[in-house]
């Protein structure tokens, strides 16, 4: 080989380890490419296998049928039918054929429920949503199975709510969302089975022992925790909007639990008109005639219920009515006795009546800016459930007076996942 042979075929494998390299860097940038995009899928998914693990049925939850999510116009409060069409992930893993889970939620198949639920046959009550059933699982575990009314825009529209908001709060007095389905064209929510059903029930039905004072305020101090969170620990903040006596469900050991959170909204930071939602008897009088739902709101309907535990009277039938007597009769000093349930016989404590009944009349107090906010409401509970039993000849220091109103300031938040931000945009309209 002369010279000259000698450099073209070093210069023909310099070309040719040129080229080769070229290919194997793009190769390798394929391989990032494909790994990243796969992760992405993954991570839309990945958020159930806790959940999934625990009631461990939804196996064959992949399901051929299409939800009717996909061609439904559902709206929150101001109709937009576009933005329902929008492939955002959460409503795309809905509608997708093998989804597991959206929002860390596993889904099931329609076959998996109307086998838990000896063909939709063990119903153990009816809401606004539709008919509630009683599910025992191959686990051997019981959930309660909400069945949406078919045709019901409404419906969907809470459905959707109840799915995107359940998957990222965690407290221990909320009913957990265990899963959902949604094919052929119905739409269901699988909760964990509250073995002593509402609290309404306990309140106003007849099977029922009534409920000891002390249970009450247990009660109350339950739900104002999960308030409470819901109003400064989730994020963004979350309304609740229907806290009523028959979303409050009851565990085994008469813990309570708040449900229901069809109506819910994260808190908006420019609050705008919307429909009156919610249940008659709780609704903020500020809120209906301003249309404008805030934690404040929530606060009123949590005194209301508070007035409930108190007289044992439903709201709905002139509660608040009945207390507004009461505590025009005698202004300086109210006689919360006269109004107290009579099935407790007397036995509660006069002195904590008397504060748990001063905080539930701020709580309902017309104008929104001076009741408490849920935080003073835990604090001021939490030192009643503690404090000791007192006689009536006792200085009775009222928790109440330690509790100072607190004035919020609107807040502005980075919604951090997407289930927030796609839920701040479909809610704020
Ligand atoms: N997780 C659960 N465990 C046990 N029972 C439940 C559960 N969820 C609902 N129920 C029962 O089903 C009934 C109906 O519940 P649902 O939440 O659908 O309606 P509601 O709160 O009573 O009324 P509305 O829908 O008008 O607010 C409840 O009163 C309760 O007895």
């Amino acid at each position: 080989m002369n010279s000259h042979e000698m450099s073209r075929t070093l210069l023909i494998l310099a070309i040719g380890i040129c080229i080769g390299f070229m290919v194997g860097a793009g190769l390798v940038f394929s391989v990032l490419v494909f790994c990243r995009s796969g992760r992405k899928r993954v991570d839309v998914e990945k958020s159930g296998p806790l959940r999934t693990e625990a009631i461990n049925v939804h196996g064959k939850g992949a399901d051929s049928s299409v939800t009717s999510l996909s061609d439904s116009n559902a709206t929150f409060e101001s109709p937009r039918t576009s933005e329902w069409s929008n492939t955002s992930f959460w409503l795309e893993g809905l509608r997708r054929k093998n989804a597991v889970s959206v929002c860390g939620i596993p889904k099931y198949s329609y076959k998996d429920i109307e086998k838990a639920t000896s063909n939709f046959t063990t119903i153990i009550g009816h809401g606004a949503f539709g008919p509630v059933y009683k599910a025992i699982m191959p686990t051997g575990e019981a959930v309660a199975v909400k069945v949406l009314g078919a045709n019901s825009r409404q419906g969907e529209q809470e459905f959707l709510t109840e799915v995107l908001l359940l998957g990222r709060l965690h407290h221990k007095n909320l009913v957990g969302l265990v899963g959902y389905a949604a094919e052929r064209g119905r739409h269901m929510l699988l909760y964990i089975y509250m073995i002593n059903g509402s609290l309404a029930s306990h309140l106003y039905g007849e099977n029922h022992e009534p409920l000891s004072w002390n249970m009450r305020l247990g009660i109350a101090l339950d739900v104002a925790r999960v308030m409470e969170y819901l109003h400064y620990s989730a994020d963004p903040p979350i309304v609740h909007r229907d806290i009523k006596s028959s979303n409050i469900l009851l565990d085994k050991y008469m813990k309570a639990k708040v449900t229901d959170f069809g109506l819910s909204r994260p808190e908006m930071i420019k609050p705008r008109l919307s429909n009156v939602r919610g249940t008659f008897g709780y609704l903020d009088p500020e809120y209906i005639s301003t249309r404008t739902f805030t934690k404040k709101s929530d606060v009123y309907s949590f005194g209301v219920l508070l007035f409930e535990l108190i007289t044992g009277r439903n709201p709905q039938q002139g509660l608040m009515e009945y207390v507004k007597l009461a505590a025009m009769e005698s202004e300086d000093k109210i006689a919360w006795e006269e109004i107290v349930d009579p099935q407790l016989n007397g036995n509660y404590d006069v002195h904590k009546l008397n504060d748990m009944a001063s905080l539930a009349l701020k709580c309902v107090n017309g104008v929104s800016k001076t009741r408490p906010s849920m935080r003073n409401i835990v604090q001021a509970l939490s030192q009643l459930y503690k404090k000791p039993k007192r006689n009536s000849s006792q200085a009775a220091p009222s928790a109440l007076n330690e509790v100072s109103i607190e004035v919020e300031q609107p807040e502005t938040r980075d919604f951090s996942i997407e289930c927030s931000e796609e839920l701040r945009r479909l809610h704020s309209r």
